[in-house]
């Protein structure tokens, strides 16, 4: 395909922008990191504006999530001898994502196990519920020790709060995530480590292995010390990004998770 490039001798970067959809000159920009208010409202515009409803873009940002989860922890790197995963769901989208991660997971070959002690009373929720039990993923009745944890599952996804969490953890979920900090597996968290300040990020919180950046990253992200940082949720309209000067990196090819 090289040869078709207009450009004279096309170097590595003059190839990438013949074949981006984008001017070169937003791809040299950063990517914006958003505060907590901008990334609800993108969310609701992408609802309100563009016609979006949440299962459809639930879906994808899900599947980005498990994608995602692929590429970091390959099954062949598994230490334990069965691809046990354990994925913990909180009571809102961040969770119904987790819902849809450990579906998509399962079709992969891993074998998730859900701990969902809050469910919101709708029929996306009920839906997403039903559609892993039907595929058997296991649901857990309570939080095992984290001794236990450690065991048992190669990462946990931790799908608990996203972009709207606020104030100080409440129950059950603090000591959930009291359990979670004294755990040694890998943590892969799904838009925002739960418990972190979506804009500062937190001291004593937890330290995920993996972040999952939704959309766009979070200002906290910048804070983000582990191995595996990933975008996804490859949905947003060129106008939305540009409103809101997103400045994305180009995903490679028919991709829907980028390794930042
Ligand atoms: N456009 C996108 O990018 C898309 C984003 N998507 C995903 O949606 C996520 C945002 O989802 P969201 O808005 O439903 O909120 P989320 O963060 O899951 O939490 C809300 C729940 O947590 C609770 N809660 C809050 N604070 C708490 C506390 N201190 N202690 C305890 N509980 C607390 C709160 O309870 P309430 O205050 O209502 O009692 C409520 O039940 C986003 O991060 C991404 O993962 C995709 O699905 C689709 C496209
Ligand atoms: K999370």
């Amino acid at each position: 395909q090289a040869g078709s490039c207009p450009l004279p001798a096309a170097t590595d970067s003059h190839r990438k922008d013949c074949f981006s959809s984008r001017p070169a000159s937003t791809m040299a920009q950063a990517i914006k990191y958003l505060g907590q208010e901008e990334a609800q409202h993108i969310d609701e515009e992408l609802f309100s504006e563009y016609g979006f409803s949440v299962d459809q873009l639930m879906e994808l940002a899900g599947l980005s999530c498990a994608t995602a989860v692929t590429r970091a922890y390959p099954l062949t790197s598994l230490v334990k001898a069965r691809p046990s995963l354990l994925v913990i769901c909180g009571p809102g989208n961040n969770g119904g994502d987790g819902l849809v991660c450990a579906r998509h997971l399962k079709l992969f070959g891993y074998e998730p196990t859900i701990l969902y002690p809050k469910r919101p009373n709708k029929p996306l929720f009920q839906g997403l519920t039903t559609q892993c039990q039907k595929i058997e993923i296991p649901f857990l009745t309570e939080m095992p020790e984290a001794k236990m944890i450690d065991e048992a599952y190669n990462l946990v996804i931790d799908a608990i709060f996203g972009f709207s969490f606020k104030g100080a953890v409440r129950e059950p979920f603090g000591s959930i995530l009291d359990t979670l900090k004294k755990t040694t597996v890998p943590i892969a968290s799904i838009d925002i480590p739960s418990g972190w300040d979506v804009e500062q990020g937190s001291t004593d919180g937890l330290q995920p292995d993996m972040l999952i950046s939704l959309t766009a990253p979070k200002k906290s992200a910048s804070l983000f010390k582990g191995r595996y940082h990933f975008l996804g949720g490859r949905f947003v309209p060129p106008g939305l990004e540009k409103k809101y000067q997103l400045n994305l990196p180009q995903y490679p090819g028919t991709d829907c998770v980028l390794q930042l």
